[in-house]
C-alpha cells in the first residue's frame, strides 16, 4: 500500500513551526503487538486535527498515548517546547494541565451538579476563591450553552447535554489542546450537527487547538481541517489532510472507499 502523504497538510518545516503539538515518529505497542508504527504530524494551533481510520487501527490508543494514558514504545510528544514523556511525572502532570479530554460518555462524576463537575479541576489545581470559581464555572457553562443546567446532576441530562457539560468541563482549566474521543457518538444527527456547530465556534471564538477521533464522516467533513489516516494492515499513516481533502483527492483506495464509504475487500474491517 503507497503512502499518500503528498497532501498540503502534509507536516514540512513551516508546519512544524506553528504546531501546538508534534508527534514524532511515534510507535505503540501492547507488549509484543504493534498497534501503529513511525507515527509523525504536527497539529498547527487554532485547527481541528481528526485521527482517522477503520475501527481497530488504532485511534483511540494514539488519543490515549497523546494524553499521557500510554507510553509509546519508540517517538516523542512535543507540546511546545516540552517533550512530554522525556521529563519526570512533575512535567508529565505540569505539560497535561495544558490539555482537555472529553471522553466519550463526557465522563461526569454522577454524585455532582454539572456546576460541581466543571468545578472540580479548578478546585483541585488552582488556589481560585470560591466565588471565582462559580464565575468562572457559569463563564464555562455559558460558553457550551449549558448555564440552565448547572444545578442539574448528570442523570437528568439527555447524551448531547452530557456531551456539552463534559465539554465545559474540558475547558474548565483554560487548556491549549482540547483532545475529544468520538464526540458524536451517541448523538441523533440534529444533535451531533449542534455539537458541530458548537466546537467550530470554540474554534473560531476562542482560538481553541482540537484533536479528535471519529468515525463520523459528516462531523468530520464539517469541522475538521487537517487529519491523518491510519491503516490497520500497513499499521502505520497512508494519508496526511483534512477529511475533504482526502475525500476528493486521495488516491489510496483504503482511503478512498473509507471517505466515500464503500465496502472493499481490503477495507472489510472499516466501520459504516
Ligand atoms: N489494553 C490493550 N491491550 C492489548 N491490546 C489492546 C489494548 N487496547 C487496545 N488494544 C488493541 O489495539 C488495537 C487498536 O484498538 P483501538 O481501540 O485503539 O482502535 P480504534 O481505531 O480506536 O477502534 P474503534 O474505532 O473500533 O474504536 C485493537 O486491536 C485492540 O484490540
Amino acid at each position: 500500500m503507497n503512502a499518500d502523504l503528498s497532501s498540503p497538510a502534509t507536516h514540512d518545516a513551516a508546519d512544524a513551526a506553528q504546531a501546538l503539538l508534534s508527534v514524532r515518529d511515534v510507535t505503540l505497542a501492547f507488549g509484543p503487538k504493534v498497534i501503529q508504527h513511525d507515527i509523525s504530524f504536527d497539529v498547527k494551533r487554532g485547527s481541528i486535527f481528526a485521527v482517522m481510520g477503520g475501527s481497530g487501527c488504532g485511534k483511540s490508543t494514539l488519543l490515549k498515548s497523546m494524553i499521557g494514558l500510554l507510553r509509546p514504545t519508540k517517538g516523542e510528544y512535543l507540546v511546545g517546547t516540552d517533550n512530554y514523556w522525556a521529563g519526570t511525572d512533575e512535567d508529565r502532570v505540569r505539560i497535561g494541565r495544558r490539555f482537555g479530554v472529553l471522553f466519550q460518555s463526557g465522563a461526569l462524576w454522577s454524585s455532582m451538579t454539572v456546576g460541581e463537575n466543571v468545578a472540580l479541576p479548578m478546585q483541585m489545581f488552582t488556589t481560585l476563591k470560591p466565588h471565582v470559581i462559580r464565575q468562572l464555572v457559569e463563564l464555562k457553562l455559558g460558553l457550551v450553552g449549558m448555564l440552565h443546567a448547572i444545578d442539574q446532576y448528570p442523570s437528568e441530562l439527555s447524551g448531547g447535554m452530557k456531551k456539552r457539560a463534559g465539554l465545559a468541563r474540558a475547558m474548565s482549566l483554560d487548556p491549549d489542546i482540547l483532545f475529544f474521543d468520538e464526540p458524536s457518538a451517541g448523538l441523533d444527527p440534529i444533535t451531533s450537527a449542534r455539537l458541530d456547530e458548537l466546537i467550530l465556534n470554540l474554534r473560531d471564538g476562542l482560538g481553541a487547538t482540537i484533536v479528535l477521533v471519529s468515525h463520523e464522516l459528516s462531523s468530520l467533513f464539517a469541522i475538521a481541517d487537517d487529519g491523518i489516516f491510519l491503516d490497520p494492515e500497513s499499521k502505520t499513516a497512508i494519508a496526511h489532510g483534512s477529511p475533504t481533502w482526502l475525500r476528493d483527492h486521495c488516491e489510496n483506495p483504503m482511503v478512498h472507499a473509507f471517505m466515500h464509504r464503500e465496502r472493499t475487500d481490503s477495507s472489510s474491517h472499516g466501520d459504516r
